[in-house]
């Protein structure tokens, strides 16, 4: 990929490390990018792969052309106001990756005129199989998206919605997402392993399922629903399965499971909103 932008992260976790990962993949120049931490022995594998360390966020921000901020939501806020000035003076883009946290609250901490892009990506990022979604306020420019949309593109799918709340639900559905697919994949190691496969078996015969029904639902000309019923045959063995799935409430379960997560996205953007 080819970017002329400066990108800096704030905080450097599993985040921020899925994004580096995808976008080094996908060939950025690796001295294109800083990451920052407060602990810099944390990130001496990120230099030895020539990526600029940093201690001090505000040096990060005065270097960069976008920011990604990608520290906990819990500690934004105390992360963000320090950035301020520096902000004021370089006017680099922001995006947060943070769940939860509004621009509004981002403009309150950084500054009301910078250009800020709230967004919801996942960890797959780290493989060039990420989903993420963005929302822009009006500060950012059509060039600044496209550039934007460029970055993200280099780690997955990207989508830009037009209202800032639908984050809330790409939060429950892709941010939050894998590890749903991850506790399902869980489950049915274990339950191989049960059925007396080794675990080795039961997992590699698991994950290539997982991601062969994946990458058929992504080709296929037809909806999940109809692949489903491909592989049920009446009287077979798949319906005994799925039957057992939809007695025991699955598709219940799995929406209540979305709303949840969805809850919490709004709560935690209620309670650290504040400025
Ligand atoms: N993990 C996921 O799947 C996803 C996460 N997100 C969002 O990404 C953000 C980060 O989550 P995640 O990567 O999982 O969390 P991590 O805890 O792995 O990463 C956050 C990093 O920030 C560091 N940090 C702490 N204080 C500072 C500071 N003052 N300046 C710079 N860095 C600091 C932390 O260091 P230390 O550990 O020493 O405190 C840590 O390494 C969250 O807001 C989350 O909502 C969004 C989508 C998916
Ligand atoms: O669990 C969380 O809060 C973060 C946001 C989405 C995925 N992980």
């Amino acid at each position: 990929m080819q970017t002329s932008f400066q990108i800096a992260f704030i905080g450097a976790g599993n985040m921020a490390r899925a994004i580096i990962g995808g976008l080094l993949a996908q060939g950025l120049p690796a001295q294109q990018i800083i990451a920052c931490e407060p602990d810099l022995e944390r990130l001496r594998d990120l230099e030895a792969q020539g990526i600029q360390i940093r201690s001090d966020n505000a040096s990060a921000v005065r270097q960069a052309d976008l920011v990604i901020l990608a520290v906990k939501p819990q500690i934004m806020r105390d992360v963000c106001t320090p950035l301020r000035a520096a902000a004021a003076e370089k006017h680099p883009v922001f995006l947060s990756v943070a769940a939860g946290i509004r621009i509004q609250a981002l403009a309150d901490w950084l500054g009301a005129d910078l250009a800020l892009v709230r967004s919801m990506p996942n960890t797959p990022a780290l493989v060039g199989k990420g989903a993420c979604g963005l929302f822009a306020n009006a500060q950012v420019t059509e060039q600044q998206k496209q550039e934007i949309s460029q970055v993200m593109q280099a780690t997955g799918l990207t989508l830009w919605v037009d209202k800032e709340d639908e984050l809330d639900a790409v939060t429950a559905v892709s941010g939050s997402g894998p590890a749903y697919f991850f506790l399902m994949m869980e489950a049915m190691i274990a339950a191989g392993e049960r059925l007396g496969l080794s675990p080795d078996t039961a997992k590699a015969l698991t994950l290539q399922t997982a991601a062969g029904a994946a990458e058929m639902a992504l080709q296929s000309e037809w909806d999940p629903a109809e692949l489903r019923r491909r592989v049920t045959s009446p009287k077979g063995t798949t319906e005994q399965a799925i039957l057992c799935f939809q007695q025991g409430g699955f598709s219940p379960l799995v929406d209540q499971a979305l709303q949840a997560c969805h809850q919490r996205a709004v709560e935690l953007a209620d309670e650290l909103g504040k400025s």
